[in-house]
């Protein structure tokens, strides 16, 4: 933080960073797995950092939060178990409690650190972990994956960038996991990165998913905050025929997502992104 800004600086998007207007730190400390600072931002309200990298702000998190849960809800005729991994900020099940079709949601986030800093420091993301319906495991997806095969509709990957913890959440390993764990007609999402900037990754990220589930489409979300200003939803779906583009059913009270938009994120890839993700 330099003459009161916070500067997004990072090797993954050379030559440019995000910067916002820095109010007050609220916390900072080094958990098992990475550090964590929570600021209050002078316009996006409070901001979650994890080893430097914008995680979430309370101004624009709904955008990411609501489309990475909804797309592959919204999507799957009757989600009951839900799994979210990572996600410690809590805003995912939000969304996810939304259905009401859902029993159960867990949640499996490696480092207890953001679940505490979120329950202290945003509290409009974490309110949820209350809900009845909500379990939390604090631990490696890696080892939770194994001993619950064939257990949920829907499996959420809420995972930072592919540098640090998250890193083995991006490779085909990980994707053959998520797969046993889903029951018949299971659908999933990951954090898919951005098209202005992994492009590679995106392209790596599709072929593993094809290979490995029926269905895989890659969608986007507007977010100010996050590198470029756009991220992506990787959705996936183990039931052949599954119809990822189309609302099976209106969500309701959200901020950003809607059918026009769950559509809108499938359609027109920009040219230089489709030839890249297509064309090979
Ligand atoms: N550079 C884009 C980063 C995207 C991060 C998405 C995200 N935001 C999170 C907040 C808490 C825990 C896991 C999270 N994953």
């Amino acid at each position: 933080i330099v003459d009161g800004w916070f500067r997004e600086i990072n090797t993954q998007w050379p030559g440019q960073a995000m910067t916002l207007k820095v109010k007050r730190i609220l916390h900072h400390e080094k958990s098992l797995y990475q550090d964590v600072l929570v600021f209050e931002s002078e316009t996006y309200g409070n901001v979650l950092v994890l080893d430097s990298v914008i995680q979430c702000t309370e101004r624009d998190e709904f955008s990411y939060q609501e489309m990475i849960a909804h797309l592959p809800l919204a999507s799957h005729p009757n989600p009951k178990q839900v799994l979210v991994i990572g996600g410690g900020d809590g805003g995912v099940i939000r969304e996810v409690l939304k259905h009401k079709s859902v029993e159960k949601v867990t949640l499996c986030d490696i480092d207890e650190a953001v679940i505490r800093v979120s329950k202290e420091f945003l509290p409009h993301m974490s309110a949820c972990y209350k809900d009845s319906r909500v379990t939390v495991h604090i631990g490696d997806g890696f080892k939770f994956l194994p001993e619950h095969k064939d257990e949920y509709d829907v499996i959420i990957t809420d995972s930072s960038d592919p540098v640090g913890p998250a890193e083995a959440l991006f490779k085909a390993p990980y994707f053959t996991l998520l797969k046993e764990s889903l029951k018949e007609g299971g659908n999933i999402s990951t954090q898919a990165e951005c098209i202005w900037l992994h492009l590679p990754l995106i392209k790596e990220l599709k072929e593993t998913c094809k290979k490995t589930f029926a269905v895989a489409e890659y969608a986007f979300t507007t977010i100010p905050t996050y590198p470029a200003g756009q991220i992506g939803i990787m959705v996936c779906s183990k039931e052949a025929g599954r119809d990822l583009k189309t609302p099976l059913r209106a969500v309701p009270n959200t901020k950003y997502y809607n059918s026009d938009v769950h559509r809108g994120a499938y359609l027109a890839l920009p040219e230089f992104g489709r030839a890249m993700l297509e064309d090979g």
